[in-house]
C-alpha cells in the first residue's frame, strides 16, 4: 500500500512552503496544483531532487489538474491572491472565494473522504464557502490560523523572556483579523502563567503585536504575506489530522452553540484527530474574554453574508 496522499492547492510561497514541509516528514505522497503551467510541476521536481541530500524519498507531483489528487486524505488549500500592505484581507474576498468554490468543487468530486484544511484568505469566510459547495461535515472543514497567531505569541514570548519558544503555550482564538482574540490567561511557561513572568505593559504590547503580526510582515515584505510560520502551522494540523494525535490546537470550524456561537466559522480549541475535527473544547471564558469573542464572531458574520451576497 502506498503512502497516503496530501494534496497542497496553490504553489506560490504558502503550498509551495507546504508541499516542501510535508515531503521533508517522508510520511506522505504530495500532489502540488496549481493554474499556472509549470510552476507546480518545477517546485516539485525541486523539492524530490532535495530528498538525497535532506534524507526522505517522499514522492511528490505537480500538476495543474485534478487527476492526481484523486484519494487524497487531507487537502490544505492556499490557492489565491494573498494582500498587499494597507489591505486588510476582508480585502480579498470577492477573488478568493471563487478561486476557493472552484478548487473545493474540482476536489471533492475525486476525493469524497478528504479532510479540508482551509488556508487562503479571508480564512473564516473561506471556511463558510468551503462548508457550502462541498457538503461535507464539518468535522472535515478547517481553517488553518489559530496555530500561526499563536505561534507568533509564543514567539513573541520568548524572546521577551529568553526562553525557548516550544516552551511557551499559548491560545489564540476568534476569526482571522483584527477582532482575534488572544488569551493571556491560558498563556503559559513551561506551565507557569505568563503574567507572573512579565508586566502587564509588555503582555498588552505582545497581544497588540500578535493581532497585527500578520500586517508587520506584508509591511516588510512588500510584494505578499508570512509563508513560512503559515506553512509551518498547517503541516501541524495535517500530521494532528494523519497521526491521530488528540492534540487541541485552534481551528476555524463551524460553532453550532458551543461558547454561546450559533452557526458561524470561527477559531475556538478543537480536538484534532483522524477523523479531522472530533471536538470543539469550552474553555472556560470571562466575561471579557466571551465579550470579544463574541465581537469577532460577528465581524465574521458580516463577512460570511458578503460572501453569501456575492457567490450566490
Ligand atoms: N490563514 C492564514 O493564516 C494565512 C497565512 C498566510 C497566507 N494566507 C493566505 O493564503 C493565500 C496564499 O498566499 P501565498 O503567499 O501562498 O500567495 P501566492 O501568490 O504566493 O500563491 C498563491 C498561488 O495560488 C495560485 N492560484 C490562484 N488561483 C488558483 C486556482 N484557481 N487554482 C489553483 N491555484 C491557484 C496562484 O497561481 C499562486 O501560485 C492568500 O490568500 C493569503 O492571504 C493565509
Ligand atoms: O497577513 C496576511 O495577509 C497573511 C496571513 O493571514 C498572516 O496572518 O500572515
Amino acid at each position: 500500500m502506498g503512502r497516503p496522499k496530501i494534496t497542497v492547492v496553490g504553489a506560490g510561497n504558502v503550498g509551495g512552503t507546504t508541499a516542501q514541509r510535508l515531503a521533508e516528514k517522508d510520511r506522505y505522497d504530495v500532489v502540488l496544483v496549481d493554474i499556472v503551467e509549470g510552476v507546480p510541476q518545477g517546485k516539485a521536481l525541486d523539492i524530490v531532487q532535495a530528498g538525497p541530500v535532506c534524507g526522505y524519498s517522499s514522492r511528490v507531483v505537480g500538476t495543474n489538474g485534478y487527476e492526481e489528487t484523486a484519494g487524497s486524505a487531507v487537502a490544505v488549500i492556499t490557492s489565491g491572491i494573498p494582500r498587499k500592505p494597507g489591505m486588510s484581507r476582508d480585502e480579498l474576498l470577492a477573488t478568493n472565494a471563487k478561486i476557493v468554490k472552484s478548487v473545493v468543487t474540482e476536489l471533492v468530486s475525486r476525493s469524497p473522504d478528504v479532510i479540508l484544511i482551509l488556508v487562503t484568505n479571508p480564512l473564516d469566510a473561506m471556511v463558510h464557502v468551503a462548508r457550502r459547495v462541498s457538503g461535507l461535515p464539518k468535522s472535515r472543514i478547517l481553517g488553518m490560523a489559530g496555530v500561526l497567531d499563536s505561534a507568533r505569541m509564543r514567539a513573541f514570548i520568548a524572546a521577551a523572556l529568553d526562553v525557548p519558544g516550544p516552551d511557551v503555550q499559548a491560545m489564540v482564538l476568534g476569526g482571522h483579523g483584527d477582532t482575534m482574540v488572544p488569551l493571556p490567561r491560558y498563556t503559559t511557561v513551561k506551565g507557569r502563567p505568563v503574567s507572573e513572568l512579565m508586566s502587564k505593559d509588555t503582555l498588552d504590547g505582545i497581544v497588540k503585536r500578535t493581532r497585527d503580526g500578520g500586517a508587520e510582515i506584508v509591511g516588510l515584505l512588500k510584494t505578499g504575506s508570512a509563508f513560512y510560520a503559515p506553512s509551518a502551522a498547517a503541516v501541524d494540523m495535517v500530521e494532528a489530522i494523519m497521526r491521530d494525535e488528540k492534540r487541541v490546537l485552534p481551528c476555524a470550524v463551524l460553532c453550532e452553540g458551543e461558547y454561546g456561537l450559533k452557526d458561524v466559522v470561527v477559531g475556538v480549541p478543537v480536538k484534532i484527530g483522524r477523523s479531522g475535527a472530533e471536538q470543539i473544547v469550552e474553555y472556560e471564558l470571562t466575561a471579557e474574554e466571551r465579550a470579544a469573542l463574541d465581537v469577532s464572531a460577528n465581524a465574521v458574520r458580516e463577512l460570511c453574508a458578503a460572501v453569501d451576497r456575492l457567490t450566490a
